[in-house]
């Protein structure tokens, strides 16, 4: 360890140059030649202390204290230096490098006024004279008493005035003085104690006063000065016991004294990496560990340029995938307009702008692509060699009344023999007939709308469309809905002209309106054939289907009978004793009893078929319809079932796809957008009419669910608590009276006996219906009933205040005259000064003369006085006006 401080450490610390150092030290009387030249501590001090202030004490005290300068008494290890009289040699730490600011800082600094104070509170002691304060050098390590130093002690207390010779004899180590430990170090640093009696030498003061003169300007120096002893004792090179000089600098430059001490050579950069702990530097370390994190996430971030997703994925999914945090994809989207909470599902448009925004190319991928039944089929059960033609399934649609349910029972009942068709009255969704030896099936969907709601799930099981007009009746606005819904099934499409039997009938008119709308006739130089029939007489009937076998050859329809079945689902309904049955028509392959089948979300073993004529049966055929019993659950229409070849494969997928699909479900439930949301907010909260609906079928279910979800408005909306197919059961009746005002709607189903009376009991109303508008309509009217009133405000007429009376006790009476229709009492008033409604309440008292009156007529004056308000001026305006309430109906 060196003891001296050389020249460029001194210009280092004063924020000079090498050159500078020693012209000033010169001045001083130091003769240093060389940047490498050394001087002691406390010359060094008072060099850069002038360097810094531009005066120093020891010049204006040099004359007086000359002659009590003492000969140097020792020569220290360099030998180019030459001490000056009054040195107290120390242990000197190298600088570290002062930043620029810094250097102006510490230049700019001018002692505190704690610091004058100090210094003035110490008169006895000269020694800052003698060794001037020195910004931004402080002695906090002691050094190890040895002989030396106490014979440079003893040295300088024979230098110091003669008023401390007295308590030179009582001097010891500088070690002893400041004490062992580092708390009395501390005590030192932070308050100076004059008078301590014990250790009062003058060493110690001279010590004192060199603490109690630093400057205080940063905070970094005084922060570590003997709080982070601790760390240094931890240290390797603890430096407890020994005297350290700490420059009053930053933390960094901290750890630099330090471990210059250790390796003087070494610079920051290794000083950090080397030892940053042993300076208790923990927020650095913690800096530096935030950074590196910092840049390890930049990294991550900056390598997702492209995600594979699931299809439905939820926000918090997504922002993991992108390396995100859930927080920011709600913002983005928020930021849009669309609210999400971190549970939601994200949509494709969702997904689309979260790509774009966060630069990631998002690539959906199927997340029920591993139970994707439909499409491992096509992919695995397509053998061509076995096909064989298969009869065309038909399906008939066309305007309300036109004839379609007549026609499809006409077909049936004259291609069906009596004896065959046991329940041929029974409403049935599908049915199959025989025209010529071949096959043909009808599908009786609920409307158009159930139709391409099938289609849309990906059924596609009609062949050929039969689209229903009445001879004299023309085309109707739903025949025009059909003609489209037609068209986007990109099926054939035959013209049955029903009622011709009719004398209204008019072909040629029907023709002409259908040519109008794209659907030219053959016979007019179009594609479109045209069949004139009768439902009622069955005329045409024979025509029509001939019609259609030959499109189905055209079509060349084929399957595989020996594949694994396939078939889809037009109508399912959950029958008491028989569970879930669902009405199918085989699309391909041969649909056993026994086969193990999915079907979507629901899966079950086939356990009995009934076919169309309501016989038992082991198996369908191709294009052949029947009835279906084994499924766990109802199945939607329109889902396609496939048997799979153990029942736990097909447990296996439609347990998955009705997790997902419930997931799915509790997504879209809580979903609501920006609007819907302010909307809601605006409004405190919307009125809700809470129903369970039950349904004997799946088509009608969906019809009324689909209904009763478009007449909400802003004001209220049904909210479907629960709706499926099958009786009102006591669950329901649970259900219902958990959610307040919940009513049960009934459609084709009925309450039994004990269900009726539980309701009864329990105040909840069950409501059945057989005629679906008679539904909609009710529910139409209990919405209406809860949506506010609208009040509507009626002027009754004006009075002018034409004079005042105050009445003791009572109060301000207006002496009116009526100006406009007639002022009334009971309703409300408005006071109206200068064009400004300035009150408005209601009339107390209306008086003609004496005679208390309900009404005054125009011309005629009166005496009015408010309910408790008095502030009435002569020229003001009484108005009366009523509220009239008026209900609010629901439009269709
Ligand atoms: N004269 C005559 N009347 C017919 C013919 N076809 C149907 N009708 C009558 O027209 C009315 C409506 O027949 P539906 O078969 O119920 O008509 P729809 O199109 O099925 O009606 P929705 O089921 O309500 O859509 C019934 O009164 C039938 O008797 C026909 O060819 N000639």
């Amino acid at each position: 360890m060196s003891d001296k401080v050389r020249v460029y450490e001194i210009a280092d610390e004063a924020g000079a140059s090498s050159n500078e150092v020693i012209s000033k030290a010169k001045d001083l009387g130091y003769d240093l030649k060389s940047p490498q030249s050394a001087v002691s501590y406390e010359a060094a001090e008072e060099i850069a202390n002038y360097i810094m202030t531009g005066s120093s004490p020891k010049l204006k005290v040099k004359t007086t204290t000359k002659a009590k300068k003492a000969a140097p008494k020792k020569e220290k290890k360099v030998e180019e230096e030459k001490i000056e009289e009054n040195e107290v040699v120390t242990s000197v730490k190298s600088s570290a490098p002062k930043k620029e600011t810094k250097k102006e800082e510490i230049a700019k600094t001018t002692p505190t006024e704690e610091e004058k104070q100090t210094v003035n509170t110490q008169p006895e002691d000269k020694s800052n004279r003698i060794i001037p304060k020195r910004r931004g050098l402080k002695i906090v390590k002691k050094k190890k008493p040895s002989f030396e130093d106490e014979d440079v002690i003893e040295e300088l207390n024979i230098s110091k005035d003669s008023e401390d010779a007295a308590s030179k004899k009582k001097m010891k180590s500088l070690s002893e003085i400041l004490g062992g430990s580092a708390e009395e170090e501390k005590t030192v640093t932070s308050e100076a104690q004059p008078s301590a009696a014990n250790q009062a030498s003058a060493k110690s003061k001279i010590k004192k006063e060199k603490k109690k003169v630093l400057p205080k300007a940063h905070t970094h120096g005084t922060k570590i000065e003997f709080d982070d002893v601790k760390d240094f004792s931890d240290s390797d090179d603890s430096l407890l016991g020994e005297e350290v000089v700490l420059l009053d600098m930053d933390v960094t430059d901290e750890s630099k004294i330090f471990e210059d001490q250790k390796a003087p050579t070494s610079t920051i950069k290794q000083s950090r990496s080397s030892k940053p702990a042993a300076f208790g530097n923990r927020p650095q370390g913690l800096t530096r560990k935030k950074r590196k994190k910092r840049i390890k996430k930049e990294v991550e971030i900056a390598e997702i340029t492209e995600v594979i997703i699931p299809e439905d994925i939820r926000v918090y999914e997504f922002a993991e995938a992108c390396g995100k945090s859930p927080a920011e994809v709600i913002t983005v989207l928020f930021g849009l307009g669309m609210m999400v909470t971190k549970n939601d599902f994200l949509k494709q448009d969702e997904l689309e702008i979260l790509g774009e925004e966060f630069g990631i190319e998002v690539t959906v991928k199927d997340a029920l692509e591993d139970v994707n039944y439909v499409e491992d089929y096509h992919e695995e059960e397509i053998d061509e060699s076995n096909f064989v033609n298969r009869p065309p399934v038909v399906t008939i649609m066309g305007h309300v009344d036109h004839g379609k349910t007549s026609l499809l029972d006409k077909i049936r009942s004259s291609k069906v023999a009596a004896a065959e068709a046991g329940g041929i009255t029974q409403h049935i969704a599908a049915y199959t007939i025989k025209q010529n030896g071949q096959k043909i099936t009808f599908v009786d969907t609920p409307g158009h709308a159930a139709f391409s709601a099938m289609r849309a799930r990906g059924a596609s099981v009609t062949d050929i469309i039969i689209i229903v007009v009445a001879a004299d009746d023309g085309v109707k606005q739903q025949t025009e809905e059909v003609i489209s819904h037609a068209k986007a099934a990109n099926c054939p499409i035959i013209v049955a002209v029903n009622k011709m039997d009719k004398e209204s009938a008019n072909l040629d008119m029907v023709k002409a309106q259908m040519a109008e709308r794209g659907m030219t006739p053959i016979d007019w130089g179009g594609d479109v054939e045209f069949i004139p029939l009768s439902a009622k007489t069955g005329d045409g009937i024979d025509d029509l289907l001939e019609n259609i076998l030959l499109q189905s050859e055209i079509l060349e329809l084929k399957a595989d009978p020996n594949a694994k079945a396939k078939a889809t689902v037009v109508e399912a309904s959950l029958e008491k004793g028989r569970g879930p049955v669902a009405t199918v028509i085989v699309q391909n392959g041969t649909l056993k009893i026994g086969d193990n089948i999915v079907c979507d979300t629901t899966y079950g073993r086939v356990k009995a078929i009934t076919n169309d004529l309501g016989q038992q049966v082991k198996e369908l055929g191709l294009s052949e319809t029947g009835r279906i019993l084994g499924l766990n659950e109802v199945p939607a229409s329109g889902t396609v079932m496939v048997a799979q070849e153990t029942e736990k494969e097909a447990r296996d997928i439609a347990t998955t796809r009705a997790e997902h699909a419930r997931a799915k479900e509790l997504s879209k439930s809580t979903k609501v957008s920006l609007e819907e949301m302010s909307g809601l907010i605006a409004e405190g909260k919307i009125k809700q009419l809470p129903v369970i609906i039950k349904t004997d079928v799946v088509g009608s279910l969906e019809a009324i669910k689909g209904s009763l979800e478009k007449i909400a408005n802003e004001e209220v909306k049904v909210k479907i608590v629960h709706a499926a197919v099958g009786g009102i059961t006591e669950s329901d009746l649970i259900l219902a009276s958990a959610s307040e005002g919940c009513i049960i709607l009934g459609f084709n189903v009925r309450p039994t006996g004990s269900v009726k009376n539980k309701a009864k009991a329990d105040g909840i109303t069950i409501n059945t219906y057989s005629i679906i508008y008679d539904l909609i309509d009710d529910i139409k009217d209990a919405l209406s009933g809860m949506m506010s009133a609208i009040i509507r405000e009626e002027n009754t007429g004006q009075a002018e205040v034409r004079d005042t009376f105050v009445v003791p006790r009572v109060g301000t009476v207006a002496g009116c005259l009526v100006t406009d229709g007639k002022v009334i009492r009971g309703g409300h008033a408005r006071i109206i000064r200068d064009g400004v409604v300035t009150y408005t309440g209601k009339i107390s008292s209306l008086k003609r003369f004496k005679d208390d009156v309900k009404e005054v007529s125009n011309g005629y004056e009166c005496g009015i006085m408010f309910d408790k308000f008095n502030d009435i001026k002569v020229g003001d305006f009484i108005e009366t006006f009523i509220q009239i309430e008026e209900k609010v109906h629901i439009d269709d």
